[in-house]
């Protein structure tokens, strides 16, 4: 395969979503065709998928479950989406990835970094980001900017108690410390211009030579 696969990360409320939004028009002046696209979802099932998972009315959805769906979702939208568009040679851009299921399953559910990391192997067949994207952020701020915007859609795990946020944050510290060839850090509790060129700034300092 000879394309890019870049990955956004990050607790909810960070403005992974915006910058994507944000950055989008630049990296389309780039010479390489991009795919920017999102997790749970990007192709049909996988929204249907991401609809019964993140819809506030299924409390009955256990963890284990819901890291099965999460998988599912990966699984299909990765099939039908992300490795068409890498063998095309196509940078692919993508609004969360492997490492949501590690930070939220894993570590905020407590199901454990082993099992998640091996469901990840087996859905995606060992799939790797090229570059990493992981935007940092306090989770009080995180967490005031998604209740001062309720307007905007409020998911099942958006309405998680703080402490489960806590934990997400905490773990993807501990994956980013890992892993640090593969991930950049982002303050994102800056405003969201200045997080956008940072993560610009990211990508060309990677890609420089391939774009
Ligand atoms: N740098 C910023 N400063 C202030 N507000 C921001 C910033 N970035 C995004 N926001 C606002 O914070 C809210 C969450 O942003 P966004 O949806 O982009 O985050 P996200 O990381 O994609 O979150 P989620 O994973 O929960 O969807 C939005 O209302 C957005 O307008
Ligand atoms: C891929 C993935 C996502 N999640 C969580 C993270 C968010 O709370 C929602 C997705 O909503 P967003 O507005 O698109 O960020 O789902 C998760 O817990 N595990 C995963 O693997």
């Amino acid at each position: 395969m000879n394309g890019i696969l870049i990955t956004l990360e990050g607790p909810d409320g960070a403005g992974k979503t915006s910058v994507l939004k944000n950055i989008l028009p630049e990296l389309e002046k780039m010479k390489q065709e991009v795919v920017a696209t999102r997790e749970p979802g990007g192709v049909r099932i996988a929204e249907e998928i991401r609809q019964i998972i993140l819809s506030t009315e299924n409390r009955e959805i256990d963890s284990k479950t819901e890291l099965m769906l999460f998988a599912a979702a990966r699984r299909l939208h990765m099939q039908e989406k992300m490795l068409p568009a890498l063998r095309e040679g196509k940078l692919v851009i993508v609004d969360r990835f492997i490492d949501s299921s590690v930070a939220y399953q894993g570590y905020g559910r407590g199901l454990g970094v082993e099992v998640v990391n091996w469901l990840n192997e087996f859905a995606t067949d060992g799939l790797k980001p090229d570059l990493t994207l992981y935007f940092d952020i306090d989770t009080d701020l995180a967490l005031a900017r998604i209740m001062k915007n309720r307007s905007e859609e409020v998911n099942r795990l958006d309405l998680e108690r703080a402490e489960m946020h806590r934990k997400v944050r905490q773990g993807y510290l501990e994956i980013v410390a890992k892993e640090p060839e593969r991930f950049v850090k982002i303050d994102a509790s800056q405003s969201l211009e200045k997080v956008a060129t940072d993560a610009l700034t990211a990508i060309k300092e990677r890609f420089n030579s391939k774009f």
